[in-house]
């Protein structure tokens, strides 16, 4: 199932345009707070599709009736790039479990690349809902790999892959590897270059958030 933020007009709407914007994007901590924005924008539009159990709360003058979620989601983050989206998912899951998974792209001397998957550090995942965050969703491989080998290595009860801005490519290639996936995407643009860069897309938001790499 593919939802998109962005069919329906919203202040989200306007964090999107500022991290797209080569002058605003410059503003380190207003790029990484924009992602962080929109993070707590998925997170909420998320909650609703989640489950929900009868809940009776006590206040000073009585008992108040509510739902509250039956659990809080897994939030799994591709670093380093995932870091601030991640943050806003938690301001709103606050009580989460989080997995945090370390993968890059490989380049081979013909300039293509492989995506190599290091470093893994999550929660028992059986039988949770885990949500993958990864705010640039180009060929999709990235996530199709990690999301494989913890659906291999886990009962994983449902996944959430979100990003803030999908290509069509991307999005092809997740519907086809991971069928089960519920995917959220901010906006979704057209066009790859052969090094896999989102176009019109951003530029490199780990580089955007975090300083360029070497
Ligand atoms: O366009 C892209 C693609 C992958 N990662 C990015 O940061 N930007």
């Amino acid at each position: 199932m593919l939802n998109v933020l962005t069919k329906q007009n919203s202040a989200a709407n306007h964090f999107l345009a500022e991290i797209r914007d080569k002058d605003l994007q410059q503003d380190r901590m207003r790029f990484r707070r924009n992602l962080e924005r929109l993070g707590e924008i998925f997170a909420y539009e998320i909650s609703k599709t989640l489950t929900y159990v009868p809940a009776e709360i006590e206040t000073p003058l009585g008992i108040a009736e509510t739902s509250l979620l039956s659990e809080q989601p897994v939030l799994a983050t591709v670093l380093r790039a995932g870091i601030p989206m991640h943050q806003g998912m938690l301001n709103v899951f606050d009580q989460a479990d989080c997995a945090f998974i370390g993968a890059y792209r490989k380049t081979k001397k013909s300039g293509t690349f492989e995506i190599r998957k290091e470093y893994v550090s999550t929660v028992n995942l059986d039988n949770r809902t885990l949500i993958l965050i990864d705010p640039m969703l180009a060929t999709g491989k990235t996530v199709v790999l990690t999301c494989k080998e913890l659906l291999d290595d886990f009962a994983i009860k449902s996944l959430i892959v979100v990003s803030a801005i999908a290509s069509e490519e991307g999005i092809t290639h997740v519907q086809a590897f991971l069928p089960q996936a519920q995917l959220w995407v901010g906006n979704i643009d057209s066009e790859l270059t052969s090094k896999a860069y989102i176009v019109p897309g951003l530029g490199d938001a780990g580089d955007l958030a975090y300083g360029m790499k070497e």
